[in-house]
């Protein structure tokens, strides 16, 4: 199995179940690792054969900025969902992340794996 990954994608959203939350975006961070095979895009240099990252990060942007979830856990099942279902992505690994969400600790968050692992 191959693997496609994202580090670090920073998007401003509305998350939070507090007042203050909703009035104000923050940054959400998301590292994705998607399970793919790469060989023919390897074989060919043609990008019509690869998990495109730019067009995957985009869509996941789009859709991140126009939600306003009360919990990072309906974010992640929603980019879960979106990157298996719309990319042909069987396999999906997820850490999603919210920085400064607690004092003390740099970032909170949580890791979700989605779909079966392909051999
Ligand atoms: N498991 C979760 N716990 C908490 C969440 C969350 O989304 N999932 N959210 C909050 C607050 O919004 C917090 O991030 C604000 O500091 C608390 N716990």
């Amino acid at each position: 199995m191959d693997i496609v990954y994202i580090r670090d994608l920073q998007v401003d959203t509305i998350i939070g179940i507090y007042d203050w939350e909703r009035q104000v975006r923050q940054t959400i961070s998301l590292d994705l690792e998607m399970a793919a095979d790469i060989r023919r895009a390897a074989q060919t240099d043609d990008i019509q054969y690869a998990l495109n990252y730019k067009a995957v990060s985009k869509r996941l942007i789009a859709h991140l900025e126009n939600r306003d979830a009360q919990l990072v856990e309906a974010l992640a099942e929603e980019v879960a969902t979106i990157v298996r279902e719309e990319f042909n992505v069987p396999w999906v690994r997820l850490r999603l992340s919210k920085p400064g969400a607690l004092r003390g600790a740099r970032d909170v968050g949580l890791i979700i794996e989605r779909g079966e692992k392909p051999a």
